[in-house]
């Protein structure tokens, strides 16, 4: 069997971070004409980051001044097996170009949360595409402490601060809320998040969710580990606390994990908190975007960023 090809890709993204950019393969390589993320393969001794940096510069003529990790995915295709890991790229020097005629064929801006307005997409990067449309805030309701008119309340102004930019992912949390309380939040709930362009998951019951017309279901650990098929809904994730969990995750194909507690939090006083190291270690090579939750705010989000998450997940931080 002929070795892994390790692969760096760069999701390029414009400064308000709603566009990502998509090159397309030149004739004479494999899969011509199928659009990618500009990159190319790691040479022998070359960091991820340095093959990165290299390749965007050979291919484009830009200098990448800010990148992060993101999210990685093995991929068996004829001609060979690729372990891709995909890299946000936010700041760069120079103009974007075609450097020759082996590198692409041509280069668009696309929308994060639309269907790609080019075709075809390399095989691969169905999920990846998926990832990128998938919030990089998940707001978790905690109506228990607060009630249910209060968050309502605070849902709305919170909602308003969005328009224009992607808005969250919100998650019906308050498993101790009485069944007919859940019930009607999770139902104004939907209404008011869906008024904003907002995806709402449910977490822990599918009835629920399906009943009150949510976008998803939100598996807690102990549901994950019972679960044997990713379920039927449009959006799935769940929370994780092990490597172990995360990998489960994205064996089952879900859209997303959380991932923590990172920091101390009172949802969980026993726990001092695993670290971002431990959450950068935990999260790695999983194929899966994660998400950093426990004592997190807005100001963590560009230290969850350089750890690999795909964003934060607040829950009283909102
Ligand atoms: N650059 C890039 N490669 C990808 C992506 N998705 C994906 O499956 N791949 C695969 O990863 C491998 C990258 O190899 P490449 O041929 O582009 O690398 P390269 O620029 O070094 O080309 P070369 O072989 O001409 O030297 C290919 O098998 C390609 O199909 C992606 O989004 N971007």
């Amino acid at each position: 069997m002929s070795a892994v090809v390790r692969v760096a890709a760069a999701v390029m993204l414009r400064s308000d971070g709603r566009e990502f950019l998509l090159a397309q393969r030149p004739e004479g390589k494999v899969y011509a004409g199928y659009w990618e993320f500009p990159g190319g393969k790691v040479e022998a001794g070359e960091s991820m980051r340095d093959a990165l940096v290299r390749e965007l510069h050979e291919e484009m003529g830009i200098t990448v001044t800010a990148c992060t990790p993101w999210l990685t995915r093995r991929f068996t295709y004829p001609h060979a097996t690729v372990h891709l890991e995909f890299w946000r790229v936010t700041a760069w020097t120079g103009e974007i170009g075609i450097t020759g005629p082996l590198e692409h064929a041509a280069v668009d801006w696309q929308e994060k949360a639309k269907s790609p307005t080019v075709e075809p997409i390399l095989p691969a990067n169905g999920p990846i595409l998926k990832a990128l449309s998938l919030p990089e805030t998940m707001l978790i309701t905690h109506a228990e402490g607060d009630g249910t008119q209060a968050q309502l309340a605070r849902l709305a102004a919170r909602l308003k601060q969005h328009e224009g930019s992607l808005p969250p992912l919100i998650q019906l949390r308050d498993k101790q809320l009485p069944a007919n309380e859940r019930q009607a939040f999770a139902a104004a709930v939907v209404d008011l998040a869906h008024a904003h362009g907002a995806l709402v998951v449910i977490n822990d019951d599918a009835a629920l969710a399906r009943d009150c017309g949510a976008d998803g279901l939100h598996l807690s650990a102990g549901a994950l580990a019972a679960t044997q098929q990713r379920p039927d809904f449009a959006w799935v994730g769940a929370s994780c606390h092990t490597a172990g969990e995360v990998a489960r995750a994205g064996e089952l194909e879900l859209d997303y994990a959380l991932l923590g507690p990172v920091l101390p939090t009172p949802t969980h006083p026993e726990h001092p908190g695993i670290g971002w190291d431990e959450f950068a270690a935990r999260r790695a090579d999983n194929g899966i975007p994660v998400l950093a939750l426990g004592g997190m705010q807005e100001s963590l989000r560009a230290t969850a960023m350089a750890h690999g998450a795909h964003g934060i997940a607040l829950m009283r931080g909102w």
